[in-house]
């Protein structure tokens, strides 16, 4: 094939396109990106103080959570290039609501001689209104540039995925000291959509429950439920229910005091998990008096970059060869 990019030996050269929300990078910065999740209407001054509050309660001045993507995007590249010497991988940054925004990205790659791409976005669940939009962002601006783009759309099942997420299931069990395991309620969770998804068949919540179910047989754990985070406030239905009010439920009918929260929908470290489940959760387990434990992020793991590996090489020779 004479139109693809080849380096000096000749191997294919691939653009990555690695998309994800974005997040602010200082205090300074909440704004203009509340700004842009808001479509240019700028929020309130009690919503800005909200969310700015929220950033200063997790971060205490440092922004650790741009460089959690950077890592995963290197670490990716790094993982592509060892494990397929036959190609050249190059990764590039997209984000939805921060710089480098996902246009930026087509550029950068067009701008450096990349012919053919593949897009992924740092989330593994597929929802027209999360994946659906950053995929029709980078196609746009690749139709507008000449680029060959295709997307990974979903990799919710994947093995290495599962099994990342099962070893830290596991792990936490270990943490409720003297505590039979049918005795800690295991509250997979995810970011809450707009319920009007369901009217348009979106495969976003069966997904979940998909990863839900596998992770919950590969761990033994039979006790287990799905639960909604992070809804916004928008006045109309977000999908439910909602972690908090499971938590209320739970205690209620004393169905459990211990509960072990796997956020199945977040991939790295940020304030869904950090302020959402490490602050605003515990602190409702604690008024309920639970014992209320959440699994690490996967971040950088191996596993979870040997995931995104995998998909991104099957879609590019999937797709091109
Ligand atoms: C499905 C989904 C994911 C998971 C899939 C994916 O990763 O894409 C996700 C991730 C994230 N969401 C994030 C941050 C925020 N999301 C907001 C608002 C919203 N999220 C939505 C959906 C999702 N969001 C929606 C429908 C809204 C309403 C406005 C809109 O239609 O966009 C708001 C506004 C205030 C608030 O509501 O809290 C903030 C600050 C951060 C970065 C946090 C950090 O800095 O660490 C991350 C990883
Ligand atoms: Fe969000």
């Amino acid at each position: 094939m004479s139109d693809l990019t080849t380096n000096q030996t000749g191997r294919r050269k691939i653009g990555v396109l690695v998309m994800s929300y974005g997040t602010p990078e200082s205090i300074e910065q909440v704004e203009a990106y509340y700004t842009h999740i808001r479509r240019g209407n700028p929020p309130s001054p009690e919503q800005l103080k909200d969310l700015t509050d929220r950033y200063e309660a997790i971060v205490g001045g440092v922004f650790p959570l741009r460089e959690n993507t950077d890592n995963q995007v290197k670490a990716l590249e790094n993982r592509l290039n060892e494990k397929h010497p036959d190609a050249e991988f190059v990764c590039y940054q997209g984000l939805k609501h921060a710089s480098p925004l996902i246009e930026d990205g087509v550029e950068r790659m067009v701008a450096d001689g990349i012919t053919e791409a593949v897009g992924v976005v740092l989330a593994p669940h597929y929802s027209i209104m999360s994946v659906g939009g950053y995929i029709k962002r980078a196609q746009e601006k690749a139709d507008e540039l000449g680029l060959s783009i295709s997307f990974v759309r979903s990799y919710h099942l994947h093995p290495q995925l599962i099994e990342a997420l099962t070893i830290r299931v596991e792990e936490t069990l270990t943490r409720f000291q003297g505590v039979a395991k049918d005795k800690v309620l295991v509250m997979f969770t995810a970011h809450s959509l707009p319920e009007k998804i369901l009217e348009m068949k979106d495969p976003y919540p069966e997904q979940l429950l998909e990863t839900s179910r596998a992770i919950a047989a590969k761990a033994g754990v039979t006790q287990w439920q799905f639960g909604w985070q992070s809804a916004g406030q928008t006045g109309v239905p977000w999908l439910g229910p909602d972690l908090l009010d499971v938590l209320r439920t739970v205690k209620e009918e004393q169905r459990a005091e211990h509960v072990l929260v796997c956020p199945v929908g977040f991939v790295s470290d940020h304030l869904e998990v950090l302020y959402d489940l490490d602050i605003e959760a515990q602190s409702t387990a604690k008024e309920l008096g639970i014992h209320l434990e959440r699994t690490r992020s996967l971040n950088t793991d191996p596993l979870y970059m040997e995931t995104l590996s995998d998909v991104v090489y099957e879609r590019a020779f999937a797709a091109k060869e």
